[in-house]
C-alpha cells in the first residue's frame, strides 16, 4: 500500500504551517517525522486523520484504509484500567478478549499496573497504555504523535523494539523530536521545516 501527500498547504489566519508538502509512504516500514515545535506535525496528522482539511493538496490513499492515532494526548478511560481500555474498544467481554488485551500490555507494562485505575499510573505509564491501544485496534496505518513522551531511554527502546514487532506489514508514523529516535527505529526522516 502506497500513501501518497501531493502539495499539501495549510495556514491558520495567515500564518503558513505546511507549505506544498509532498512525500510517498509505504506499508512495512517506519517513518519519524521531524520538524521543529509548530513546524505542522499534528496539523499533518490531523489532515491525514480526517480532522482538518487542508487548504489545497491532496493525500492519495486506498479509500477504506484504517488508520489507528496515539494522539499528544493519551485519551483513555482514567476510571478504567489498561486491560479494560484495550478490551471496551470490541465488542464483548470474554475471558480470551482479555487475555490477549494482557499479553499485549505485558509487553509495555509492569504485570501489576494492567488491573490499576488508569488514574494511579505515571504519565510514562499512560503513555505506553495509549501505544498498546493503537497496536491492539487492528489497522493499516499507525501514526503516533509524540508517543515517547515521559520514557526513560531504556523503556523507549524496549517499546520500540515491541511496536517494530507488532506492525511489521503496517505504515507506521511517528513525530518526534529526538533526532536519535529514527536511527533507533531503524526508520525513515521525513522533515517538517
Ligand atoms: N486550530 C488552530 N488554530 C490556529 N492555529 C493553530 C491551530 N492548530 C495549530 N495551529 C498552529 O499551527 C502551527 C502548527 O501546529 P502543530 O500543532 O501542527 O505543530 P507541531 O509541529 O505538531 O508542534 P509541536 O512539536 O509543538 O507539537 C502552530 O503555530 C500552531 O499554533
Amino acid at each position: 500500500m502506497e500513501l501518497n501527500v501531493a502539495h499539501l498547504n495549510l495556514s491558520f489566519q495567515g500564518l503558513k504551517v505546511l507549505s506544498d508538502v509532498n512525500f510517498s509512504l509505504h506499508s512495512g516500514s517506519v517513518y519519524c517525522l521531524m520538524g521543529p515545535s509548530g513546524s505542522g506535525k499534528t496539523s499533518f496528522f490531523k489532515i491525514l486523520l480526517g480532522i482538518l482539511e487542508a487548504d489545497s493538496g491532496l493525500i492519495e490513499a486506498p479509500s477504506d484504509l484504517k488508520i489507528v492515532a496515539v494522539f499528544q494526548e493519551d485519551r483513555l478511560c482514567e476510571e478504567f484500567s489498561p486491560i479494560e481500555n484495550l478490551t471496551m474498544t470490541v465488542p464483548g467481554h470474554s475471558k480470551e478478549l482479555q487475555k490477549r488485551a494482557r499479553e499485549v500490555l505485558l509487553n509495555l507494562l509492569p504485570r501489576e499496573s494492567l488491573t490499576r485505575p488508569v488514574s494511579t499510573l505515571s504519565g510514562g505509564m499512560k503513555r505506553r497504555v495509549a501505544i498498546g491501544r493503537a497496536l491492539w485496534v487492528p489497522s493499516d496505518v499507525i501514526v503516533m504523535d509524540e508517543p515517547f513522551t515521559g520514557l526513560d531511554h531504556e523503556t523507549k527502546k524496549n517499546v520500540m523494539s515491541y511496536i517494530k514487532e507488532c506492525t511489521k506489514d503496517k505504515l507506521v508514523i511517528i513525530s518526534t523530536h529526538q533526532s536519535e529516535d529514527a536511527s533507533l527505529l531503524n526508520g525513515t526522516l521525513i522533515s517538517l521545516s
